[in-house]
């Protein structure tokens, strides 16, 4: 099985290697746990490494998204000029000087159609293999009986082009689930994001819930959010009770498989996704 590494540091090693191609992850959690980075980090790194990328914005302006890619010097402008990276404007419907510039316009929000024929058109004109939906939520947050099959007809196009997505899905704070079960059991994998606040300081951390096909680390990690992006303290996991946190190291032999499924990961890599076809 093809992997696809999201050489967030620390992130592959949790994952015994990365995403299991084509898989769908929801990345999960409340205000300000660093979804929207994660996303943007996941598509940068495989921009770095040669991999097309498509963003989908749904929550903000097009222009603010490669803003807040800037302000980690992830530099997505050039590959766009290249014709490697793109941004479906599903945040405007098209209204504004600034938006009629954009290539891929999704006028309504709630047509899913529109919104899979641009994703379709996006992929295909750059050979995407990474794309990230942001946020996911707002495709369904006045309509949740509708989440699952949204979920479901983005998937169909995404990962029947051969393509391995991030669907951001926002939480209310305290709220343990991640998007509804419609949507949690529809997709391939869940990533959790959490801040929590004890005895006055937060705390950044992550766990990953579930992944179809691959073997995962089952205990909360701690993370931060840093000039260069997020890093996953992927060797050691974060004790957290309402009164008292503490880090501590993993057993070493699971340090060591971790590190052995990352370089097994990394060796799959160098056996390029050639000749992606569509399987629809
Ligand atoms: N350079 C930086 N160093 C440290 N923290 C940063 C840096 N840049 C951004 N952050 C933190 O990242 C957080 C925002 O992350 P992000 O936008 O990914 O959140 P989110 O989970 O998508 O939130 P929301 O659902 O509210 O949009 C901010 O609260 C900010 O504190």
């Amino acid at each position: 099985m093809k992997r696809v590494k999201t050489y967030i540091p620390g992130l592959d090693e949790i994952l015994y290697g990365g995403i299991p191609e084509r898989h769908i992850v929801l990345v999960s959690g409340g205000p300000g746990t660093g979804k929207s980075i994660l996303g943007k980090q996941f598509l940068y790194n495989g921009l770095t490494k040669g991999e097309g990328g498509v963003f989908i914005a749904l929550e903000e302006h097009p222009v603010s998204v490669r803003r807040s890619f800037e302000h980690f010097k992830w530099d997505v402008r050039k590959y766009e000029r290249e014709g490697k990276f793109a941004i479906i404007d599903t945040f405007t419907g098209g209204i504004g000087n600034v938006a009629q510039r954009e290539k891929y316009v999704v006028k309504s929000i709630d047509d899913v159609k529109e919104l899979s024929e641009n994703i379709r058109a996006a992929i295909k004109d750059i050979n995407a293999t990474r794309i990230v939906v942001d946020s996911v939520s707002t495709l369904y947050l006045t309509k949740p009986a509708m989440a699952r099959s949204i979920v479901m007809q983005l998937k169909r196009v995404i990962s029947g082009l051969g393509c391995t997505a991030i669907f951001v899905s926002q939480v209310s704070v305290g709220e343990r689930g991640f998007g509804g079960p419609g949507v949690e059991h529809a997709v391939d994998g869940i990533i959790r994001l959490d801040l929590d606040e004890v005895e006055g300081v937060m705390y950044r951390s992550i766990i990953i819930w579930k992944m179809r096909d691959t073997k995962i680390s089952m205990v909360r990690h701690p993370m931060d959010i840093t000039d260069n992006g997020i890093i996953v303290q992927w060797d050691k996991y974060l004790k957290i009770s309402n009164w008292s946190v503490s880090i501590q190291p993993l057993p070493e032999n699971e340090i060591s498989q971790m590190k052995k499924a990352v370089e097994e990961a990394e060796k799959e890599v160098e056996v390029k996704v050639e000749g992606k076809e569509e399987e629809e």
